[in-house]
């Protein structure tokens, strides 16, 4: 019999767990209903038995992503709701820490893939309609959560601070992209900048409650790679015609400008694919009802 030193100990040890961690991580992904109570099992096992155990060594991280409505994104805002670090493993997890993963894994036991709340962003071509669906929505279903943006562009008549937007200057714009304060920015028309702050989003979302952003195109985009699980609605004119007769009707831009905008608005169109939900606007009451039938979750 060849001597067994101590390294080859430890490496013949380590590969047995990973052989045994990759099995409790096969074990999880079993059906859906199971993999939500499987998970609160093996962190169950993980904190009865021995630290070095399969389940204790596998990553709090790996552990939520084996529940199936948990992609990387939502797991990493998990664990920073409930204090725990990304690189954690369930077994090095203290008492206050396992009550929390505990309660939520509980919590979500029997809810099978379904989420309590979710982000929904509209979007689409200019003059089509998104500001007066979003304001209709405002008035009309006082319990829809309507984020608010922070700009630089200066306030309009009847605009008030803290409602419509917050109208910021340049610098604490600036500091508010330092800080990381925003979800997604971007300058829209060539003007000024908008921005939708984070921590109101997270906030609610934690407490299942949905969200609404009333944003453009870049700035869906940006929320889609920010928050994969988002949900994207694209409004659209009922024809070309119509959304010309709208931006031209509102009256608030030059007729270069109007041109201008006009020439985005068709590039625009040709991102709508890339929605999950289309709403035509052809009556305001009738799009936020759909927008709003969206924000609720089943
Ligand atoms: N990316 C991004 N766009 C925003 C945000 N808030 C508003 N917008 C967009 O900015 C554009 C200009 O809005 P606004 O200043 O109200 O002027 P409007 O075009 O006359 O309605 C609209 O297309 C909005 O959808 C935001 O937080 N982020
Ligand atoms: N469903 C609709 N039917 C007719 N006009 C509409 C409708 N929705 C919006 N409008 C009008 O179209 C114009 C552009 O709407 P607005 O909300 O400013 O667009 P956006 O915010 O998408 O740029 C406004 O004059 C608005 O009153």
């Amino acid at each position: 019999m060849p001597r067994v030193t101590p390294p080859d100990v430890d490496r013949a040890a380590a590969a047995r767990a990973a052989v045994a961690a990759r099995r409790a991580r096969a074990a999880v992904k079993q059906s859906v209903a199971a993999r939500e109570r499987r998970a609160l099992d093996v962190a169950e096992s993980a904190w009865a038995g021995e630290p070095t155990a399969p389940e204790a060594t596998l990553r709090v991280r790996e552990l939520l992503m084996s529940i199936p409505s948990l992609g990387p994104t939502r797991a990493d805002r998990v664990m920073a709701l409930l204090g725990i670090a990304g690189s954690k493993r369930v077994g090095g997890l203290g008492v206050r820490q396992r009550t929390k993963l505990r309660d939520y894994l509980l919590g979500r036991e029997g809810r099978g893939q379904l989420p309590t709340s979710r982000l929904v962003v509209l979007a689409g071509p200019t003059a089509v309609g998104k500001g007066t669906v979003s304001r209709y929505i405002r008035e009309h279903y006082p319990n829809v959560l309507l984020s608010i943006s922070a700009t630089t562009r200066p306030p309009r008549a009847g605009e008030v601070d803290g409602e419509h937007y917050y109208f910021v200057s340049d610098a604490e714009f600036d500091d508010m992209i330092a800080r990381g304060e925003f979800l997604e920015w971007a300058t829209v028309h060539n003007a000024w900048r908008y921005g939708t702050p984070r921590p109101p989003i997270d906030a609610a979302l934690a407490d299942g409650r949905s969200v609404l952003l009333e944003i453009d195109l870049q700035g869906a985009r940006a929320v889609r790679g920010a928050m994969p699980e988002a949900l994207l609605v694209f409004l659209l004119p009922p024809s070309w015609e119509e959304l010309v007769r709208r931006l031209v009707g509102r009256g608030t831009e030059s007729p270069e400008e109007q041109a201008r905008r006009l020439e985005t608005a068709k590039v625009e169109l040709r991102a709508q694919d890339e929605f999950d939900v289309k709403i035509v606007n052809r009556e305001v009451g009738q799009a936020a009802a759909e927008v709003v039938e969206l924000l609720a979750v089943p």
